[in-house]
């Protein structure tokens, strides 16, 4: 496909997401019916889309509402050749109309990245890092991965993964953690991850994994395990018998093959049998959130995002956190864990969970936000100290 063809896929793409069809589905839908697409014409695509959605209100402060405005709007964020695109050749979008033409185009505002509701919560966590902190919400997230150091040595990973294409860089302080600066795209085919040597994880999560001193026995329960990358992640350092459940149980159905490919056991906890394995030693709590540290790899999310689905989530957190104080030993721990950069869902989540259990305490508390990691990540470990 030529260039321009691609902005004018990403265009309906955009607009069946409008119309209210999530960014994977409308991707999908358009590769099945563009046979004649390659992966990299897929890709292109998907970066064009994901691009948009990470800055939607520059792009449509700077082109338009629809499909059209956007893919324009992103062309002029990102100072691109408009004319080349928009030259209605072949399967390129139409020319500009005289009124596109004529339209004023303001300056961009990186303010624009993110829902106006949300920015005041935003303001909080960053103060006067806020203008750095909108901006990076335009930018994709670098990929770090979380070398398995029960399967191998981090230079070791870092071979291997040179081997199969990728460069990667050591972070100074996280000793898992190596940062992709090449070939990101080859990671899923690689050995190095085939062979679980490697599994995606952010630098935050890592930092925040590392500084918790996890018992090396007794037990440990992960209680919304999902698909295990922190189970993953919190069994690779601890000699503790690791559990996972979930709500959903349906969302653990890949925990099984990855923990057999990183040389680790995890059991898997069904609802009713959490009481009769209780007391844990550690319950890690990593809590449906707004993922509003996320919002670089998911930014559909952000805009899906309302007030009120926030404060449901800062209810069900609340409850989550209660049940886990019940799971857990005298004297044992919660891991309290969000990848949200919101007041409400953390700090303020940890003071309401103090105040409902004066026989709890805060022990070791970390904040990353995309400035400081590359993903925004909370997490606080509370203590049992009924003394
Ligand atoms: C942020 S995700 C967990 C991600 C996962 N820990 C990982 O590292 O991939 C939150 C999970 O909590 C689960 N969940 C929601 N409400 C829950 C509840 N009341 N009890 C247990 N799990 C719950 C959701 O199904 C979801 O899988």
């Amino acid at each position: 496909m030529q260039p321009a063809a691609r902005y004018g896929a990403a265009i309906g793409v955009l607009d069946a997401w409008l119309d209210g069809m999530p960014a994977e589905q409308a991707l999908t839908r358009w590769a099945r019916g563009a046979r004649y697409a390659g992966s990299k014409d897929r890709a292109a695509v998907r970066d064009h889309v994901y691009d948009v959605l990470r800055q939607k209100g520059v792009c449509e402060a700077l082109g338009g509402a629809d499909g059209r405005g956007l893919v324009l709007g992103l062309l002029r964020a990102q100072g691109g050749d408009v004319d080349a695109v928009f030259s209605g050749v072949g399967h390129a979008p139409a020319p500009l109309t005289e009124a596109e033409q004529a339209a004023a185009v303001p300056a961009s505002d990186p303010a624009l990245n993110v829902p106006e509701w949300t920015r005041p919560l935003l303001v909080a966590r960053a103060g006067d890092t806020l203008p750095e902190l909108l901006e990076s919400f335009a930018h994709r997230a670098p990929l770090w991965l979380r070398v398995n150091l029960r399967r191998t040595t981090r230079e070791a990973a870092a071979r291997a993964l040179e081997a199969d294409g990728m460069a990667t860089r050591a972070h100074g302080e996280v000793e898992t953690a190596l940062e992709v600066t090449e070939g990101a795209r080859r990671l899923r085919q690689s050995l190095a991850y085939t062979t679980g040597l490697v599994e995606p994880q952010d630098l935050s999560v890592q930092r925040a994994i590392a500084q918790v001193d996890w018992p090396h026995d007794g037990t440990i329960l992960d209680f919304c395990a999902g698909g295990g990358g922190k189970a993953l992640a919190i069994a690779d350092r601890t000699g503790a018998e690791v559990f996972a459940h979930d709500a959903l149980p349906q969302r653990m159905a890949d925990l099984e093959p990855r923990a057999e490919r990183a040389g680790v056991r995890i059991k898997q906890l069904a609802g009713a049998d959490l009481a009769a394995r209780s007391p844990f030693d550690v319950v890690v709590t990593d809590v449906p959130c707004s993922g509003s540290g996320t919002w670089r790899r998911d930014p559909e999310a952000k805009w899906r995002l309302t007030p009120q689905a926030l404060e449901d989530l800062v209810k069900t957190q609340a409850e989550i956190l209660d049940k886990a104080s019940a799971l857990t030993a005298v004297g044992g721990r919660i891991v309290y864990m969000t990848c949200s950069l919101f007041e409400a869902e953390n700090e303020a989540q940890v003071a309401g969970f103090l105040a409902r259990h004066p026989e709890w305490k805060v022990g070791v508390t970390t904040v990353d936000t995309p400035l400081t990691a590359s993903d925004g990540f909370f997490s606080a470990e509370l203590i049992h100290d009924p003394a």
